[in-house]
């Protein structure tokens, strides 16, 4: 699809720092750089969510991706020390229509753009977002381009030599490259992060790029945790003595991730408990023999419905994907727990032979809903029943 190049040139973007997105289809806008000067070649995607673009951004399930946020206003509320979901901004670049001049919050302690410029994330305002997202809507996920100046030749040449998420492996580098404890619990106003006790049962983490908020509501269930890279061997984390297994979130294709399948597979076989999320439950799904589908566009929002089967109760969900386990694809012994309302595809699994189970979605929220909290406290069931 070819498109015009389109601008919003206004008295609210001036042309001292202009930016370019280009598209691998060859749409082309102009705006102005809210972020670090240079390019930055990725997969383009949507995200719907009205609130948490700091999470969004420190999310390393982007890595590689470059979001687009619908909402309108983004950095009214600036930035802070604590709203992070990962080490860094992982996002590998960010889309809006408009960067407020002004921020108010009395929790924020720099703005948007100065953040992103400490790290050295390319970022455009100006854009017509909404003519954007029904580009990718209609088209799909897309190769494209953020570029600060005025060479719509070079980004768009950018743009399209992006090779697309399909078969990268990028858990691996977004993980932790050491074992440590987390003992982070939740966030209370007044007093900040919580130090939970951590006398429960003892879960080893898999860091495929895990949220924090995954771990710190891990933690405040009173679990003791572990967190270890994503290629840990099976024998090291079983000489941890783990309690249940847990397979994070995490960027890129699962289907290259054939180290983490493997260790899986031996974790459901000695009949641990496994809990993955997202890129954690395409890893067990592909474990059990299941295929994962890259998806169109990709589920990115915090507004997501979904069906529980067993009980027909719906959950507003937070998602972040752009693949999918094919439902089609399941063995025998593996059974659908939960599908999108938006479009059908597999939202949950479960094993029927083994204490295991994987949600699509983002339970633990931040940004989001916290309906589905409750699969936390579904994993603690299982913990407690293999004591
Ligand atoms: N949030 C995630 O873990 C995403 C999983 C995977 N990278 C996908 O895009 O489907």
């Amino acid at each position: 699809m070819n498109s015009p190049e389109t601008s919003l040139s206004s008295p609210l973007f001036p042309a001292s720092h202009p930016a370019i997105l280009a598209l691998a289809d060859g749409t082309v806008f102009h705006g102005v750089s809210i972020g670090a000067e240079g390019h930055s070649v990725a997969e383009l995607v949507f995200n719907t969510s009205l609130t948490g673009y700091q999470e969004i951004l420190t999310d390393p399930s982007y890595n590689g991706q470059i979001v687009t946020l619908t909402y309108p206003h983004i950095g009214n509320t600036g930035v802070n020390e604590e709203d992070v979901e990962g080490r860094r901004v992982f996002a590998a670049g960010l889309v809006v229509r408009d960067c407020p001049a002004l921020l108010s919050n009395f929790r924020a302690t720099s703005s948007l753009p100065d953040y992103l410029k400490k790290e050295g994330i390319v970022a455009i305002s100006g854009v017509d977002t909404r003519k954007l997202t029904r580009i990718l809507r209609d088209g799909g996920a897309q190769g494209a381009c953020i570029m600060t100046g005025t060479d719509a030749g070079a980004a768009l040449a950018l743009a399209r030599s992006f090779p697309g998420m399909a078969g990268q492996d990028l858990a691996r580098v977004v993980s932790t490259d050491q074992v440590q404890p987390w003992t982070q619990g939740s966030w209370q106003l007044g007093s900040g992060y919580t130090q939970p006790q951590g006398d429960g049962p003892h879960v080893v983490a898999y860091d495929f790029g895990v949220k924090f908020n995954i771990l710190r509501l891990l933690a405040d269930r009173g679990c003791r945790l572990t967190v270890v890279p994503a290629q840990t061997p099976v024998e090291e984390v079983l000489k941890l003595n783990p309690d249940g297994i847990f397979l994070s979130n995490g960027p890129g294709d699962p289907e290259p991730c054939d180290y983490a399948i493997a260790a899986t597979r031996t974790f459901l076989d000695k009949k641990l408990p496994v809990f993955g999320i997202c890129l954690g439950h395409q890893i067990l799904g592909l474990a059990i023999g299941a295929k994962t589908v890259k998806m169109k566009t990709g589920h990115h929002g915090a507004n997501h419905p979904v069906r529980d089967i067993d009980t027909g109760r719906v959950f507003i969900t937070s998602q972040n994907h752009g693949f999918a386990v094919d439902a089609a694809t399941l063995p025998a012994h593996a059974r659908v727990t939960h599908v999108s309302l938006f479009d059908g595809t597999l939202q949950g699994l479960e094993l029927t032979d083994r204490p295991a189970f994987g949600f699509q979605g983002h339970p633990e929220a931040s940004p989001g809903p916290h309906d589905i909290g409750v699969l936390f406290d579904k994993f603690m069931s299982l913990l407690a029943d293999q004591k």
